[in-house]
């Protein structure tokens, strides 16, 4: 069946919903003027801010208004908390795009997440829901998880916020699209996984194997050794990946793009609605662009073998991966763009 589709005042974009025809305006700029069409630091600051803003939120309420804007809004009392480090400088470059454009800091958090996913080949694309008021309070400390926070914490505060494990399994995904400015402040740009251009599932299979060594000048808070030099890895990570509630499920998105894809979107959908009842939202889904798919497939780092996996899944084996061929891998950190 044909959709109808109406011409946006624009002159260029038609679209399903005429409600979401200012968008595309907003996600000109932003792809030219914010993230220059890559799945780079900007783009990753921006997906990490998402995440920040949405789970300052509890189902049974006292504790922010979720996926809001309240980050921005309130950016003065937020950007204090300590799992906000350095969370300032993406909230300083996006601020002026929300203030040129007619549009919540909630919404404009959420839709840079969404369109800048979408450079990052292997990415699902994601959904966007537009409509989200101006948040009307500061979310409280202690809402975002720490990579020193115990696997038993971690859990707890997002079950608070209304995700099981699985989900927050899920949404590790976002680690192979990031790396760390603050964590050992001597490697800004440290990334967790060997492609942090991609979401593909290296992240999943690289945090399964043996640590060897620090990345820079040795442990920084919430830091273990990581298998390669270059690459960071988050305590908190770590255990996710070890511990029986969440092993199989991390284990499940090696060299599974399908499943990686779907519950990772899932997810995220999620996330970017707490705080807010879906039918109170337009769905401006179709906006965002479909990401390119990816095209090299789950390996072993260079130089490493299948001795070097640490299995932790009691009911399934790991899969038998094969390494790159060439020098050990050496991940170049990712540079401001
Ligand atoms: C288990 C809970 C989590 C913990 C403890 C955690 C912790 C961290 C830490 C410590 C960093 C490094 C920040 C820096 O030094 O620059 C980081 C980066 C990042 N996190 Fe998480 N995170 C968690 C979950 C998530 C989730 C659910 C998302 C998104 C849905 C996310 C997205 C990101 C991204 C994209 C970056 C990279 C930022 C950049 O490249 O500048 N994280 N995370
Ligand atoms: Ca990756
Ligand atoms: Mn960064």
């Amino acid at each position: 069946a044909l959709t109808r589709r109406v011409a946006c005042p624009d002159g260029k974009n038609t679209a399903i919903n005429a409600a979401c025809c200012p968008l595309f305006e907003i996600i000109e700029d932003i792809q030219n003027n914010l993230f220059d069409n890559e799945c780079g630091e900007e783009f990753h600051e921006s997906l990490r801010l998402v995440f920040h803003d949405a789970i300052g939120f509890s189902s049974s309420g006292g504790k922010g208004g979720g996926a809001d804007g309240s980050i921005m809004t309130f950016s003065d009392v937020e950007t204090l908390y300590h799992a906000n480090n350095g969370i300032d400088g993406i909230i300083e470059v996006q601020r002026p795009f929300v203030e040129k454009h007619n549009i919540s800091a909630g919404d404009f958090i959420q839709l840079a997440g969404a369109i800048g996913l979408s450079n990052c080949p292997g990415a699902p694309r994601l959904d966007y829901f537009f409509g989200r008021p101006n948040a009307v309070a500061a979310a409280p400390d202690l809402t975002v998880p720490e990579p020193f926070d115990t696997v038993d914490s971690i859990l707890e505060r997002f079950a608070e916020a209304g995700f099981n494990a699985d989900e927050v399994v899920a949404l590790l995904a976002s680690h192979s699209v990031a790396a760390a400015d603050h964590v050992d402040e001597s490697i800004p740009g440290t990334p967790f996984d060997s492609t942090p251009g991609i979401f593909d599932s290296q992240f999943f299979i690289e945090v399964q194997l043996a640590g060897t060594g620090f990345p820079g000048t040795g442990r920084g808070q919430g830091e273990v050794e990581s298998p390669l030099q270059g690459e960071m890895r988050l305590q908190s990570d770590q255990e996710f990946a070890r511990d029986p509630r969440t092993a199989c499920t991390w284990q499940s998105f090696i060299n599974n793009q399908n499943k990686l894809q779907t519950e990772f979107k899932a997810a995220m959908l999620k996330l970017s609605l707490l705080g807010h009842d879906r039918s109170s939202l337009i769905d401006c889904s179709e906006v965002v662009p479909t990401p390119v798919p990816l095209s090299d497939s789950a390996h072993l780092p260079a130089g490493k073998s299948m001795v070097d996996v640490q299995p932790a899944c009691a009911t399934s084996a790991f899969p038998t991966l094969t390494a790159e061929s060439g020098p050990a891998t050496s991940v170049p950190p990712v540079g401001d763009s």
